[in-house]
């Protein structure tokens, strides 16, 4: 299938001198949701602003919907909604003014009916006559959306939609975003939240320091961030790792005092019953025990430790 964006090539270095994006192909596909994931920095604003034509891109193309987002600007975005992460909105106006006017701006012909739908769909009906200012940081959220859908898009990005949002907000955000993928709108979303990639997303995207380093389906993805990892704090501090402990991929961490163990969760076997067995047999005693979830930063340490020696 023609994939709805297509991005090839694609680089960006601000100014300063700074590389936000370093060579980037991306098919996104009609009709799917799509998480960019990744921490503070990495590049996922840049990345959607340039699809969007707020930022150039230094090299590369993106052609959204057939259209180059260049040299076509006009048609391009007209195809996109995007609800920045900044709430950028007239403070004075009221909402249905603010998306009516949205609407027009793209050269859509008035559509009341319409803007009454998404309003109430965003549960801002009944603020519809509210100067924005008056509004709570959740409904000015809120009201961003309704403009990004004004015109009409068959793609919409959603920048760090839920963040600093409450719970309601965040579930009426999911709950419309599924329903704008039953009507076929494409949805593309920045978060630095798993869960919110876990629940939400048909593919993730990682990205980090402006690289993106792996695009999966989800489900696949979800079983390599089902890690987590077992630390042992250790009676005796151990200078190696005992060979009979070779068929565990072990860490020591403190100087020999902590033993490191990182498995998946998911998996039917972890290994760690067979490791008990196997320290309590060699003799290895420990103090205490307590294993977390690996973090996001661990999972993408490892993912770039992964992708590195894949290409080696
Ligand atoms: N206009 C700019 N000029 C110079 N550097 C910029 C500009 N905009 C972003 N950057 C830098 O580019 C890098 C990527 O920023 P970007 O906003 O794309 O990251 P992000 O993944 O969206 O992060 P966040 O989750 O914090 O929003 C950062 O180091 C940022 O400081």
């Amino acid at each position: 299938m023609q994939p709805v964006i297509s991005i090839e090539g694609l680089t960006k270095t601000y100014k300063s001198g700074l590389q936000a994006l370093k060579p980037t192909d991306l098919a996104i596909r009609k009709g799917e949701i799509f998480a960019l994931l990744g921490p503070n920095g990495a590049g996922k604003t840049t990345l959607i602003s340039i699809v969007c034509g707020i930022v150039t891109p230094t090299s590369g193309t993106v052609i959204a919907d057939g259209h180059d987002i260049q040299k076509d600007y006009r048609k391009a975005r007209s195809m996109i909604g995007l609800v920045p992460q900044e709430l950028t909105t007239d403070a004075f106006e009221t909402v249905w003014a603010t998306v009516t006017f949205s609407r027009g701006l793209f050269g859509r012909a008035p559509n009341a009916a319409y803007v009454e739908q998404i309003l109430r769909d965003l549960s801002l009906w009944d603020k519809k006559d509210a100067k924005i200012m008056t509004l709570s940081g959740g409904m000015k959220r809120r009201v961003m959306i309704a403009k990004a859908l004004s015109h009409e898009p068959d793609i919409l990005f959603l920048d760090e939609p839920t963040a600093g949002v409450d719970v309601e907000l965040r579930r009426d955000m999911w709950a419309m975003v599924r329903k704008l993928r039953e009507r076929g709108v494409t949805i593309i979303l920045t978060t630095h939240y798993i869960e919110e990639a876990e629940e939400m997303a048909d593919r993730v995207g990682v990205i980090l320091k402006g690289q993106l380093i792996l695009v999966e389906d989800k489900t696949a993805l979800m079983k390599k961030l089902g890690r987590k990892t077992l630390t042992l704090q250790l009676q005796e501090p151990l200078e190696v790792l005992p060979p009979e402990l070779s068929d565990w991929t072990l860490e020591l961490k403190a100087e020999g005092h902590e033993l490191e163990y990182v498995f998946d969760s998911n998996a039917e076997k972890t290994g760690v019953p067979s490791l008990m067995r196997r320290l309590s047999d060699i003799g290895i005693g420990f103090k205490d025990l307590s294993t977390r979830q690996s973090s996001l930063e661990d999972i993408f340490v490892g993912l770039v430790h992964q992708s590195k020696t894949e290409a080696a």
